[in-house]
């Protein structure tokens, strides 16, 4: 459904002495049809930079993106109007990629606008249904709504135009700790129920395992590792992917089955990222741990 062949992105262009940022080296990786692919790496690792390019809203400096069998980069903005209609984004923070002055109707109806659909209205109401929102929402704002509610209405809106993919761009991380599991468990209803591809990308890896079937590990612009979500998870060949673990709260990896002491000295031993969690497995924040419920989002 999605190749990505050698794709190098480098920002700048280093002329009259400027600074050049090689943010993509040589990744490829695809992905099949119906998979639910997660890409995971630190801050500034390049995840961002290969969204805009898979979503078609940046060209690679060298390589190819294929969606579907054809090359997105490089192509106009009408030539583009398949993937437009195809692959929809999930924004990691709904109160900014949501407009105030629009009520959710005309929201999620946005992307209807010019397709015409026979019953814009009752598709609403089929989409808020399918995200957990009650018809009555279609009249109120965004400023009206918790944040866990304003990504459902996010990912309404996002599957409008009926795409194939869906890119969820660090969906869960703007929300309470106690609202992720169940927008993380809404997403994975909602690729099976609508057969969708997911591309899921997150720096938290424990997110990712909830929601992938295979996942990417991006360091510094490199893919370092690709495997089923176990795999990457369980094996931990590299100490990159060790520290990712080892930066999951405690109680996550108990859930998890994996041995919190063995896999500290294994970090420790590999030069690792510092244990993060308190001993009572809450995050470092001090934030209860992720699966523990407030019922916050009523
Ligand atoms: N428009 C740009 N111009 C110059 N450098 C950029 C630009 N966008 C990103 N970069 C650089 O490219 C590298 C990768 O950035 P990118 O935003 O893709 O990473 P990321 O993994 O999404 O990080 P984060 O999780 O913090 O958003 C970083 O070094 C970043 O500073």
């Amino acid at each position: 459904m999605i190749e990505v062949d050698d794709v190098h992105r480098v920002y700048g262009s280093g002329r009259f002495g400027g600074r050049t940022v090689h943010a993509l080296r040589g990744v490829s990786f695809a992905v099949e049809r119906g998979e639910r692919f997660g890409i995971v790496g630190e801050s500034g690792s390049g995840k961002s930079t290969l969204i805009r390019l898979l979503a078609g809203l940046d060209r690679p400096t060298s390589g190819m993106v294929r969606f579907d069998g054809r090359e997105v980069s490089g192509r106009s903005e009408r030539q583009l109007r398949f993937l437009r209609e195809q692959l929809q984004v999930v924004f990691q923070d709904p109160m900014s990629s949501l407009d105030p002055r629009m009520n959710v109707r005309q929201i999620v109806s946005e992307p209807l606008i010019g397709t015409r659909h026979p019953d814009p209205v009752g598709r609403v109401r089929e989409l808020l249904a399918a995200v957990g929102l009650e018809a009555g929402a279609a009249d109120r704002y965004p400023h009206q709504f918790s944040g866990g509610q304003r990504q459902r209405i996010s990912i309404a809106r996002a599957l409008a135009p009926q795409p194939s993919v869906l890119i969820a761009d660090e969906p869960v991380s703007a929300l309470d700790v106690s609202v992720r599991a169940q927008i993380l468990n809404l997403l994975a209803d909602l690729v099976d129920e609508f057969a969708l591809t997911m591309v899921f990308v997150s720096h938290d890896l424990s997110v990712v395992r909830r929601v992938c079937d295979r996942v990417a590990v991006l360091r510094d612009g490199e893919l370092v590792e690709v495997g089923t979500t176990e795999q990457v998870y369980s094996d931990r060949a590299q100490p990159y992917t060790r520290q990712l673990v080892a930066a999951i709260p405690t109680i996550e990896r108990a859930l998890a089955g994996v041995d919190a002491e063995q896999l500290a000295g294994q970090v420790a031993a590999a030069g690792g990222a510092p244990e993060k969690s308190a001993p009572d497995g809450s995050a470092p924040d001090g934030s209860a741990p992720v699966g523990a419920r407030k019922d916050e989002e009523g």
